[in-house]
């Protein structure tokens, strides 16, 4: 017999969401409002120029921050802490070891000691990092501390991992290994994961669909399906496809709002 596992069509529902942030200088429209239902499960990038308000959505999506308006509904029920942040410079604490820093989010989650750290090795091995687990942050490289912040943000088990730039301080050949072992990650997990980035290869490598932001103040442009066959691997960047999605970003990117392109 085959079980159908349910999955929700509105994991998240964002309706008119936008934002005003009051400076000492005036106020700022970071963000016009923004509508979009993200299902369960799906990989989501998000484009656009510096300023347009990528962060603050994540922001806002995360609660870190609160709307001036719209709302954000998160189909989570029952969850303790519904998302997991990955921000561009890993934030681990410097003393503790790997898997302190990893364990860090479920010491005040009720669980034993032995049982955090067990879910701590198996995070720590699934992001490639075994053998690493008593090392100090400044003991690894910089890609190496990416893995442990995806660690961590993971090991309360969120539904909704959104990724801020997390790539963008690693060089070229290590983003490519990040950007895989992310995908290995997201078939692992089932996450809904919603990725900022500058780079529109990763935009689209990445995703099932990419959201694109135009220039300040932010609010969303369009909208495209990534068609790329799964799993996606050296092929996919050979694929007329992805090149013609690659250009089309940029073309997005490149033409103003409200322009034909
Ligand atoms: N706390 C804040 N107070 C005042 N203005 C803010 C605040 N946070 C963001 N802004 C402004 O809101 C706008 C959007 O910022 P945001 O960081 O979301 O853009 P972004 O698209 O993520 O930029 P980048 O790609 O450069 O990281 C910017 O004009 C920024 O200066």
């Amino acid at each position: 017999m085959e079980f159908l596992v349910s999955q929700s069509e509105r994991m998240i529902d964002i309706a008119g969401v936008h934002k005003t942030f009051v400076a000492d200088h005036g106020t700022v429209t970071a963000l016009e409002p923004v509508s979009i239902t993200i299902k369960e499960g799906e990989f989501i990038s998000i484009v656009g120029p510096s300023g347009c308000g990528k962060s603050t959505l994540l922001r806002l999506i995360s609660g870190l921050d609160q709307a001036s308006g719209g709302s954000i509904k998160l189909d989570v029920s029952g969850r303790k802490r519904p998302v997991g942040f990955v921000f561009q410079e890993p934030v681990l604490l410097p003393w503790k070891t790997i898997i302190d820093n990893v364990r860090f989010p479920l010491d005040t989650s009720g669980i034993s000691r032995g049982q955090g750290d067990k879910t701590a090795l198996d995070l720590i091995k699934m992001v490639g990092l075994a053998g690493f687990e008593k090392a100090l942050p400044r003991q690894l490289s910089g890609g190496m501390r990416q893995r442990a912040a995806i660690a961590r943000a993971l090991s309360d088990d969120p539904p909704i991992l959104l990724m801020d730039e997390p790539f963008s301080a690693v060089d070229l050949l290590t983003r490519d290994n990040l950007n895989d072992e992310l995908l290995r990650i997201w078939q692992s997990t089932g996450k809904t994961i919603l990725l900022v980035t500058h780079s529109v290869e990763e935009a689209a490598y990445l995703a099932d669909r990419v959201m694109v932001m135009t220039a300040r103040p932010g609010k969303l442009k369009c909208v495209h399906n990534v068609e790329l066959l799964r799993p996606r691997g050296e092929e996919t960047k050979l694929d007329p496809a992805y090149h013609a999605l690659v250009a089309q970003l940029r073309r997005d990117l490149r033409t103003p709002a409200g322009e034909a392109h």
